[in-house]
């Protein structure tokens, strides 16, 4: 029920980006994090240091594993490397909407049955209005998000990436995804930041959201448990 105010326990709602090179130094992060979070996610920095082994480890404290991959390619690209994602047991695995519906589909069947869920992402955090047109999207960012997040819907796929600032517009439609992932959470604002669409954490589970994805501001502070149990206990919206 991804737009009624999220009532989850923290520990599901919240995705620590463990986006870095040294193995050795995210799983001590996800060890030292795993009492208050339970979703780690596995980019492709972390994936092409560390491989299938980095999300065994993860796997192995009892977490769940987002996979973002984020396939872009062929249907049958796509089909095989899903299905071999899925051997890995990754709780999400993320696709893009604007791979198409064929593709879309591909992903999902070869998910189906698994304890994979596809997640497609629809438009990037990183990019603003303006970019669209750059890339030959025409509309507003929402009319994208939300015809990405339909054509996602009517493939198969119930899982979505966006900012949630895209989620009022989504409520508006009868597109109702079951799981919306909202990356592009900021707590404070960060220089030079490559994130366009920031939203507090407070207020993306206000909007909606049912998780959160946070990277650099967890990864970047002097005491990135701490920033968490303050996260936690400050009331985010997540707890
Ligand atoms: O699919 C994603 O996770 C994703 C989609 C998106 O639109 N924007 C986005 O930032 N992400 C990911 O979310 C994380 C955000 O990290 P920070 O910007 O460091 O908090 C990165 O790992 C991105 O790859």
């Amino acid at each position: 029920m991804p737009f009624e105010v999220s009532s989850l326990p923290l520990a599901d709602g919240l995705i620590v980006a463990l986006d870095l090179f040294d193995v050795e130094k995210a799983l001590l992060l996800a060890r030292r994090l795993r009492q208050y979070v339970s979703w780690f996610k596995v980019g492709s920095q972390l994936f092409l240091c560390g491989g299938p082994k980095v999300v065994e480890e993860i796997r192995s404290l009892g977490a769940q594993v987002f996979l973002d991959l984020k396939f872009h390619d062929i249907p049958a690209t796509v089909e095989r490397a899903v299905r071999a994602c899925v051997q890995m047991e990754v709780g999400f695995l993320t696709v893009h909407a604007l791979g198409g519906g064929r593709m879309l589909r591909a992903a999902s069947e070869a998910a189906a049955g698994s304890k994979t869920r596809i997640l497609a992402v629809t438009v990037l955090t990183s990019l603003e209005e303006a970019d669209l047109s750059e890339v030959g999207l025409s509309g507003s960012l929402s009319e994208r998000v939300c015809a990405l997040a339909a054509l996602a819907g009517d493939c198969g796929i119930r899982g979505i990436v966006c900012s949630a600032r895209e989620l009022s517009s989504l409520r508006k439609s009868d597109i109702r995804p079951e799981v919306v992932v909202t990356p592009g959470i900021r707590l404070t604002q960060r220089k030079g930041d490559d994130q366009r669409r920031t939203v507090s954490p407070r207020e993306a589970f206000a909007l909606g959201a049912t998780h959160i994805v946070i990277g650099r501001p967890v990864l970047e502070a002097e005491d990135p448990v701490n920033l968490v149990r303050n996260l936690l206990q400050e009331g985010s919206g997540l707890a």
